[in-house]
């Protein structure tokens, strides 16, 4: 039945109520602990309170994978409920937004009210907020830049997620100032792990690593954002295999640019859009090739030397492929990597594809890919485009990364094993040290002496 308004506010002892059944741990928690400390004891309390202390420490200090998965996360997010986005200081930086409303018949100030924060890694949460009727979402849309600079974080985007409700998508600081040198190249075969090379580093200060045992790699971002990096700091790492014949690079170059240089060194280079669709058929033929050879000799996985290497193709501007001609060689390059993507690991395969628009041609085989890199991108939609829904909403805020070279090779990888997007950066391999490569490489193409390791 509709009621008359009325002029007067709620009591605040039943907002009180209201708050404590929405938010029951606040109270629960230390009423639990004055429970327990009258119940068994002052020093009991402790203990537990210290036992359970230790045993985080020691979880932290023993298996920082799970620690940083399991436990990080929401003890972050909590503490960051609780001590940043709660309370006077929140709210005022809310009202010098002008982020409230205000009740015409009980001139009550309604804020935005927090539901939800999530702190999926260390310099970004996602805040879910309830807006309060005949506040749009349009007023964040127009403030996001001045609320970041009344929080003090570096940028703020925001996502819809359902009528009512929006999440506040919050970059607290750049974690990567300095550009990071390119990597080293070791000297032996020996010292080189195929399936797990240095390519940069992450925002949790480790190093960003790959496999490229038959991985396969999709590479997303705009012009000038740094994509080259990322197969290039890996060749390097990989640079006495090449050297050595064990690991073979088959290089499409439709742009003609920093690959071009790579050109002597490749197993198969082809630098036009018909020569590159022939190549990536050839490198689907040598799959096949190394699969009749199991075949033969009941082999299961490859062993890689120089008679049965390693295989790996790179793609530059896959978007230019696919968007050629009249869609029959986008047709059979689809076909083909699907095939390289789907057979490629047991015989040694991979490929690594670099795109600066995730578009709708370029759509198709993007899906083919398992792992994928966004670094800056134009467009919000592009996000999870290339990192899967909802990536975006959870911190991938790679169309918010500015333009130019001091944020060139950042961007987004989702973590192995769940869907937490991890902020990365590439390390940077300048002309010189292109050429210090090729020149490494080609000093021992011809003629190394075989060498066995086990891929
Ligand atoms: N990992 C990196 N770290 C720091 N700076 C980088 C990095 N990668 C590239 N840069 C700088 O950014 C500039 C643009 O990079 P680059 O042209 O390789 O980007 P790209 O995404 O490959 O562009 P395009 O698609 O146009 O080839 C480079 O000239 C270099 O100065």
């Amino acid at each position: 039945m509709k009621h008359p308004k009325s002029n007067r506010k709620v009591g605040s002892e039943f907002k009180g109520l209201k708050w404590t059944a929405r938010h029951p741990g606040a109270v629960l928690a230390p009423a639990g602990l004055v429970a327990s400390g009258i119940e068994l004891g002052w020093s009991a309390t402790g203990g537990v309170i210290g036992g359970t202390t230790l045993g985080l420490c020691a979880w932290y200090r023993a298996h920082p994978d799970t620690f940083d998965h399991y436990a990080a996360p929401r003890m972050r997010a909590w503490r960051r409920r609780w001590s940043t986005y709660f309370g006077p200081r929140f709210n005022r930086a809310l009202r010098a937004c002008d982020l409230y409303v205000v009740d015409r018949r009980t001139d009550e100030i309604r804020f935005p009210r927090v539901v939800k924060v999530r702190s999926h890694s260390p310099s970004v949460d996602t805040v879910t907020m309830e807006i309060p009727p005949g506040m749009g979402r349009r007023a964040f849309e127009d403030r996001l830049e001045i609320l970041a600079d009344a929080l003090r974080v570096e940028r703020i985007a925001l996502e819809r997620v359902k009528p009512g409700r929006v999440a506040l998508v919050i970059e607290r600081h750049e974690p990567f100032t300095d550009t990071i040198p390119a990597p080293d190249m070791p000297d032996e075969s020996g010292a080189v792990d195929p399936g797990d090379v240095y390519i940069g580093e992450t925002e949790y200060g480790t190093e960003w690593r790959q496999s490229i045992l038959g991985k396969h790699i999709f590479i997303a971002g705009a012009t000038g954002s740094g994509k080259n990096s990322i197969p290039l700091s890996l060749l390097r790492g990989l640079a006495p295999l090449i050297r050595d014949g064990l690991v073979r690079l088959w290089i499409c170059d439709p742009k003609q640019m920093e690959f071009r240089k790579l050109a002597g060194i490749a197993h198969r280079y082809a630098d036009e859009e018909g020569t590159c669709a022939e190549l990536i058929h050839d490198f689907i033929e040598d799959i096949r090739r190394v699969q009749r050879d199991f075949a033969a000799t009941g082999q299961r996985k490859i062993t890689m030397s120089r008679e049965t290497p390693l295989n790996l193709l790179i793609i530059d501007e896959i978007g230019a492929l696919m968007a050629y001609g009249d869609g029959s060689i986008a047709r059979t390059i689809r076909k083909d990597l699907a095939v390289a993507v789907s057979q490629g690991r047991a015989t040694g395969h991979a490929t690594m594809a670099l795109v600066q628009e995730p578009t709708k041609d370029t759509v198709p085989v993007r899906d083919l890919f398992p792992i994928r890199i966004c670094l800056r991108v134009t467009t919000q939609s592009h996000v999870d485009m290339v990192l899967g829904e909802g990536a975006r909403l959870r911190g991938a805020l790679a169309d918010e990364i500015p333009e130019g070279e001091e944020t060139a090779g950042i961007g987004f990888v989702i973590r192995p094993r769940s869907r937490v997007p991890q902020r990365v950066r590439s390390a940077y391999v300048a002309d010189r040290e292109i050429d210090d490569m090729v020149a490494f490489i080609a000093r021992g193409l011809a003629g190394s002496p075989a060498l066995t390791v086990v891929a």
